[in-house]
């Protein structure tokens, strides 16, 4: 395997983005969706960006680049138009031990993009290591045809119940076919359906009397 995944949590980190055109603009909606405080030093900003900057927290800083831009920085992306100038900012990166993507550029990054899908708290993340952009993209058209928006839904539902079962024991071992009966027995159905009576009836049978949909929180 050539690239390592992860899921990293940005919430609350302080990120930097050097570049602002199509592409910045498109690496800065990501990390602001994801929670992070993002800083964009480029010397222009699209419309878009500027739009987004008085709702998000996002600062932007039209001036040159320094590295010291990096000083307490948990990741840096990089999308200026000017590829030599981006390969210095990742050196910067790397001397600074920062997570480092410059966009189309794998050479210069020590982490790469994938294309995702989202479905509530359901990512799927599809990389070819670099490979094929193009069937990255394609295949997340075609992910996104199978994979509804009821997967977001249903998580949520599992969630809850997860949830009210860790607070009342802590036993993995007995919580585990719980979960696969939920699974195998067609709750991800029934939520796509909106058949509430059915997934009452499904959490009593497998979780006991007084699971309902209500009485975890869930409202369907
Ligand atoms: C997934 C996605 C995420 C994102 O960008 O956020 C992403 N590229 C996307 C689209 C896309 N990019 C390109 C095309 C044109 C068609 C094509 O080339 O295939 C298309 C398709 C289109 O635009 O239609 C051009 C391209 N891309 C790279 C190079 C340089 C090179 O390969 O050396 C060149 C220029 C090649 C040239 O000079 O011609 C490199 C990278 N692009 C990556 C990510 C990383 C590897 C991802 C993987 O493992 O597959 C990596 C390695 C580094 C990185 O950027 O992180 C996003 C999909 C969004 C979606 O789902 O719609
Ligand atoms: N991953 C992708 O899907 C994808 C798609 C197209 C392009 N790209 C790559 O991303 C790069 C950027 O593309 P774009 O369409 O956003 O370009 P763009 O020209 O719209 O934006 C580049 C931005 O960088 C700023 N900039 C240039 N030099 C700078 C410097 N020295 N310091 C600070 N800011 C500087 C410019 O002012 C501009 O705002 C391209 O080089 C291209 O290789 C990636």
């Amino acid at each position: 395997m050539r690239y390592y995944p992860v899921s990293l949590d940005i919430e609350g980190k302080s990120c930097l983005v050097v570049g602002g055109g199509a592409v910045g603009t498109r690496k800065v909606e990501t990390l602001v969706r994801c929670g992070a405080k993002v800083t964009v030093v480029s010397k222009a900003f699209t419309d878009e960006l500027t739009a987004m900057a008085t709702a998000s927290p996002i600062a932007l800083e039209k001036r040159a680049y320094t590295p010291t831009d990096m000083d307490g920085k948990f990741l840096v992306i990089v999308a200026t138009d000017d590829q030599a100038f981006n390969t210095r900012v990742s050196e910067d990166a790397e001397k600074a031990c920062k997570l480092c993507n410059v966009a189309d550029y794998p050479k210069a990054c020590n982490f790469i993009l994938p294309s995702i899908v989202q479905r509530g708290d359901m990512t799927l993340s599809i990389s070819t290591s670099g490979k094929s952009p193009a069937f990255a993209k394609w295949m997340r058209r075609k992910l996104e045809t199978e994979f509804g928006e009821e997967y977001g839904e249903f998580l949520s539902l599992m969630g809850l119940i997860r949830q009210k079962l860790l607070a009342e024991a802590h036993e993995p071992e007995a919580h585990k076919p719980l979960f696969e009966a939920l699974i195998s027995g067609g709750l991800l159905e029934r939520v796509k359906a909106g058949d509430k009576q059915g997934a009452d009836a499904l959490l009593s049978e497998v979780l006991g009397e007084g699971y309902t949909c209500e009485t975890v929180g869930f409202l369907l």
